[in-house]
């Protein structure tokens, strides 16, 4: 492909209509920031996507499973060392008990690093008779509810860029550095074995993992995987100047990738076969997603099939599902079989946040802890009556201990959520809810396999 060719055809979308864009005040402030971000270092090299899709292939043969995960809505002062360590604290924990409990190999990918967009239902939000422009992440706009912070500002595209990278350098220094190694499971524990029933769940599981690692050592084999994980990012590819900005050709083959995050996906909102973020994202190398909603037809998820991975290419695509716990067992089954029986290669991940928000009457969105968990089981007995994999779950969460989700062994109700709302946009799982998942998820595992 020529640097022309390929530029030409990277900029397709710019004629179709795109959905969930932010109206900028000044085209030419954003002109210069696109430039900028365009000279700027890739975050994410086109080996490590083409590693990603790879192991995401082992999904779709059934040989591994996806944890992908982190916050609604990165914000920009959540990109301090602490909320990025708990958080992969979280996911490394999660990430154990599913590959012990459920013997199965993870591909750990953070919904973190470049998570600063949100789509939203309406364009405003109205407090006490004021309206002002909706919240569309730190990307955009600010949270505070005032003119000012509600204003599109474009340069705020630029500290997503260097708050990804940040997030991302930690992600790294975390994974590769020696934090991540296995002989720390007990360490990532620490702060929170006390009270709580699922830090000693866990306790329990990494005495377990203790003794087969000196067991193991004992016996000679003390693998390089056992000292460092594979991490991956990923985050929503909803702003499309940010994202072709930040695309560039591989020197290695010539292709573009989208080197803002290892994998990105295409949202609810923005799936829309004509529209900008499927031309976009049909474009790009990188392994990419598809949210489907109940309403997606089985010729919804062909067509989209067609145009984002028409080559069959496995570990290309991935759907992930997030149907509402009431409708996945019907929802679900038709997508699945047709899909199977065009023979594409699709790893198919669970959603089990976005189908199952409700405003609770203190005004709080939640979630129940419980209508999660149905979720899940119901994409596990879905995926055990059709004879396919279920290749993994997608989820809101937060290494910290906040109350923004109802149930859990921490049993938190309607009237604990004001206690710690943090959430800039919709609710997350805490650590211990996250955790309690993680077990209910590995036993699920097991029993389909
Ligand atoms: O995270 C997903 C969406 O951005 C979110 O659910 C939209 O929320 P809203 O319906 O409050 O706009
Ligand atoms: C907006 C999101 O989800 P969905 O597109 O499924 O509504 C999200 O995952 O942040």
């Amino acid at each position: 492909m020529s640097t022309t060719t390929a530029a030409g055809e990277l900029d397709a979308w710019r004629a179709l209509p795109a959905a969930q864009q932010p109206d900028w005040d000044d085209p030419d402030e954003v002109r210069a920031v696109t430039e900028e971000l365009s000279k700027a270092p890739p975050l994410v090299f086109a080996g490590e996507c083409d590693q990603l899709k790879d192991r995401l292939a082992e999904v779709v043969r059934g040989e591994a499973f996806v944890l992908q995960g982190g916050d609604c809505a990165e914000t920009f002062t959540g990109s301090n060392a602490d909320a990025v360590r708990n958080k992969l604290k979280t996911l490394l924990q999660m990430a154990v008990v599913l590959t012990y409990a459920g013997s199965v190999p993870v591909v750990k990918i953070g919904r973190m690093a470049g998570q600063f967009a949100k789509p939203r239902s309406k364009p405003t939000e109205t407090r006490d008779g004021v309206t002002l422009p909706a919240y569309r992440g730190d990307a955009v706009n600010g949270f505070e509810f005032t003119p000012q912070a509600r204003r599109n500002d474009p340069r705020r595209l630029l500290q997503a860029y260097h708050c990804s990278a940040v997030t991302l350098n930690l992600c790294r220094a975390f994974t590769k550095g020696g934090y991540a190694d296995l002989r720390q499971v007990h360490a990532w524990n620490q702060d929170f074995v006390a009270g709580s029933p699922a830090g000693q769940r866990y306790e329990r599981l990494a005495g377990e993992i203790d003794r087969a690692l000196a067991f193991m050592k004992a016996c000679g084999a003390d693998p390089e995987e056992f000292h460092g994980v594979e991490f991956y990012s990923s985050h929503e590819a909803l702003l499309l100047e940010y994202e072709r900005a930040l695309t560039r050709i591989d020197s290695r083959s010539g292709l573009p990738y989208d080197v803002s995050a290892h994998f990105v996906w295409i949202g609810e909102r923005t799936r829309q076969l004509d529209g900008a973020h499927v031309e976009f994202a049909s474009r790009i190398r990188n392994p990419i997603g598809v949210k489907l909603g109940p309403t997606t037809s089985p010729d919804d998820a062909l067509a989209l099939i067609d145009r984002l991975n028409p080559d069959g290419e496995p570990g290309r695509l991935t759907f992930i599902t997030r149907m509402g716990a009431g409708r996945i067992r019907e929802a679900l089954p038709p997508l699945i079989e047709k899909v199977a029986q065009s023979g594409a290669p699709v790893a198919w991940i669970c959603d089990p946040m976005h189908g199952n928000t409700f405003e609770a009457p203190s005004g709080h969105k939640t979630r129940r802890f419980d209508d999660v968990l149905d979720e899940v089981a119901g994409f596990f007995e879905v995926h055990r009556a059709l004879g396919t994999h279920p290749g993994g779950i997608h989820i809101e969460f937060t290494g910290d201990d906040v109350t923004e989700c109802v149930g859990g062994g921490a049993a938190i109700v309607e009237d604990d959520l004001h206690q710690r709302y943090e959430t800039a946009c919709d609710p997350r799982l805490n650590r211990g809810q996250s955790l309690d998942l993680a077990f209910m998820v590995a036993e699920m595992y097991r029993d389909t396999h």
